[in-house]
């Protein structure tokens, strides 16, 4: 256990190392002496420039001056301070994902835009779950893209989870009502639908994840137990606008960020993580079953920073 974790964090430092490797440098440039006003400026600079946002980037440039002003600190003391400042932005935005503590089928219901990395994500999910004994329906709601359902099929046969689809263009509320039906009549653990990330426009996808919803509520009024808004980090502040149209339309339980190893302004996930209602819940930091991981706000900014997690 104590390796797996070990290991677990080191893909976390790793997947964080572009984020890290920006601030990193800019730290070192930062503060190389007592802490003055324009040290603090460079600071707040530097930390938007990560995507932070305005906000986060402001309060943790005040605590930093009010505890640290004039004063010599060290490259790894300056990390620490920061690292505490993030996380205390972010604590309160963490969440849990736990499918097979909850009522049987549990629902668990992938949004967001394509190529964000909801198929995947699912994927690494469903072989999570097998893994530790549960039986896993995916059903595959995209049904507008043959390529998406035959990469979820790839998915399940890796995972050893069944697997539901229909022709391209089928109905994808009444593949997930089948799929909930199925997963009731069968006694299965955890029932995870994926769906279109992209219709003819904005409003049409809408449209179609409240059918979709509203059919699956037909069957199991809890259901879905869990809607997972699944976002890019390489996409920077976007992000921030896909949680805001999917948050505001649909509904979200929680947010999954992806790529976060793809990019150099992972500290994005603060603005999301702060505008969003919903916790962030899991954050994916590479392509790997493995690299898929619950988010810890504590160890997160820790990475983020350059600190071993
Ligand atoms: N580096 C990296 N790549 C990822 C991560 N998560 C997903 N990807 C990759 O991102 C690409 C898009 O992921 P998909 O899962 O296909 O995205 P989707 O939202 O389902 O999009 P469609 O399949 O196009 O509907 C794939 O090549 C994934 O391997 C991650 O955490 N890190």
């Amino acid at each position: 256990m104590a390796e797996q974790k070990q290991g677990w964090f080191q893909r976390l430092t790793s997947g964080l190392s572009r984020s890290s490797k920006a601030m990193t440098e800019q730290v070192a440039e930062i503060f190389r002496k007592p802490l003055d006003q324009e040290q603090l400026d460079a600071l707040e600079e530097m930390l938007i420039e990560a995507d932070l946002g305005p906000h986060a980037a402001a309060r943790i440039t005040k605590a930093f001056g009010e505890a640290r002003f004039g004063k010599s600190a060290s490259e790894d003391e300056v990390k620490e301070a920061l690292a505490e400042a993030v996380a205390k932005e972010l604590i309160p935005r963490q969440g849990e994902f736990d499918p097979l503590a909850g009522p049987k089928p549990y629902v668990v219901l992938f949004i967001g835009v394509n190529g964000s990395g909801k198929t995947t994500t699912l994927g690494k999910i469903a072989a999570d779950l097998t893994g530790k004994g549960a039986k896993v329906l995916i059903a595959a709601g995209d049904t507008f893209r043959a390529a998406a359902v035959e990469q979820l099929k790839i998915w399940a046969d890796r995972a050893g989870a069944d697997f539901m689809s229909r022709p391209t263009g089928a109905d994808a509320a009444g593949l997930a009502y089948d799929a909930i039906e199925k997963g009731r009549a069968e006694g299965y653990d955890v029932v995870l639908i994926d769906t279109a990330g992209r219709l003819q426009n904005k409003q049409g996808l809408m449209d179609e994840l409240l059918k979709v919803i509203r059919v699956v509520k037909k069957i199991d009024p809890d259901a879905p137990h869990e809607t997972l808004l699944v976002l890019d980090a390489t996409v920077g502040r976007n992000a921030l606008a896909q949680e805001n149209m999917f948050g505001n339309q649909i509904g979200v339980s929680g947010i999954v960020m992806t790529k976060l190893d793809g990019t150099a302004r992972g500290g994005v996930l603060v603005p999301v993580a702060q505008a969003s209602d919903s916790p962030i819940k899991l954050i994916g930091v590479g392509e790997g079953i493995e690299d898929l991981q619950p988010f810890d706000a504590r160890a997160f900014s820790r990475s983020l920073v350059g600190l071993e997690a």
